[in-house]
């Protein structure tokens, strides 16, 4: 089985998706913030590009999510951070959520056959989830800007081990490219204190100058929630393979 990491969502290529299993990662914030609503009941999350297409889409009863700039968008009923989603708020809702990087990446992916959205907060439960499927994976890090950024490079390292784990055991002989390596053997470095790998990182800096440091302090909590996030029919759900989550 062939798994790839692709270093930010700029490399990625979408002509060549087609039967492949897409992870997409963006620890800081997007896809740890979309488990989380999910882990507390949001039904469905539209992952759109642009404001103008969150606006589009708004519906009666709909929420919309997302920031620009780490800062909730000016209209939106909520911004970019996982706490704002995990009260009754989102429970029972479908939320259209836009921002700058991990919205765009899943959307690239959509070609995909499967697309399943991960950070450190599921990787494990991601991990299985795509081993189960037995295709070819690719792992998208959305980066920032299209640039690479640790935290989704360290993230892709913790998946790629829990592959190796659930697929070596079966006998799965894997083939895994350099740059997916390369992020395997910086997890193993730094899994023992992932908070300060967070903290150390340019958006890990950037998100706590502006006040954002509990976010990155959770975001950094590996393996909390087992809850797999799906697209199907263009939006994000709970994955009905695995659906049961610690709580806080
Ligand atoms: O809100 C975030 O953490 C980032 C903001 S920014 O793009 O780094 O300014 O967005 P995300 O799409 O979650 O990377
Ligand atoms: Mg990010």
């Amino acid at each position: 089985m062939d798994i790839m990491v692709i270093p930010s969502v700029n490399e990625a290529r979408t002509d060549n998706l087609a039967n492949k299993t897409v992870i997409v990662i963006d620890v800081l914030r997007a896809t740890s913030t979309m488990l989380t609503a999910l882990a507390h009941g949001c039904s469905a999350i539209y992952p759109v590009e642009t404001v103008m297409q969150a606006k589009q889409l708004q519906q009666p009863g709909y929420l919309l999510g997302g920031e620009r700039g780490c800062k909730k968008i000016p209209g939106f009923d909520l911004g970019n951070s996982p706490f704002e989603f995990m009260d009754d708020q989102v429970a029972g809702k479908t939320i259209i959520m836009t921002t700058t990087n991990g919205t765009r990446a899943i959307q690239k992916a959509f070609k995909a056959s499967t697309i399943i959205a991960a950070s450190l907060l599921n990787g494990k439960a991601c991990a299985k989830e795509a081993a189960a499927l037995k295709r070819n994976i690719v792992i998208i890090c959305s980066g920032t800007q299209d640039v690479y950024s640790l935290e989704d490079g360290i993230c892709a390292g913790q998946i790629v081990e829990e592959l190796q784990n659930c697929l070596q055991a079966e006998g799965v002989e894997l083939n895994i490219n350099d740059f997916g390596l390369s992020m395997l053997y910086a997890f193993r470095q730094v899994q023992g204190d992932m908070t300060k790998a967070l903290l150390d990182c340019a958006n890990g800096r950037r998100l706590c100058s502006l006040g954002f440091t509990e976010d990155i302090i959770y975001c950094s909590r590996m393996n909390l929630i087992r809850l797999v996030p799906i697209v199907q029919d263009g939006k994000l759900i709970a994955s009905p393979s695995i659906n049961s989550f610690e709580r806080f």
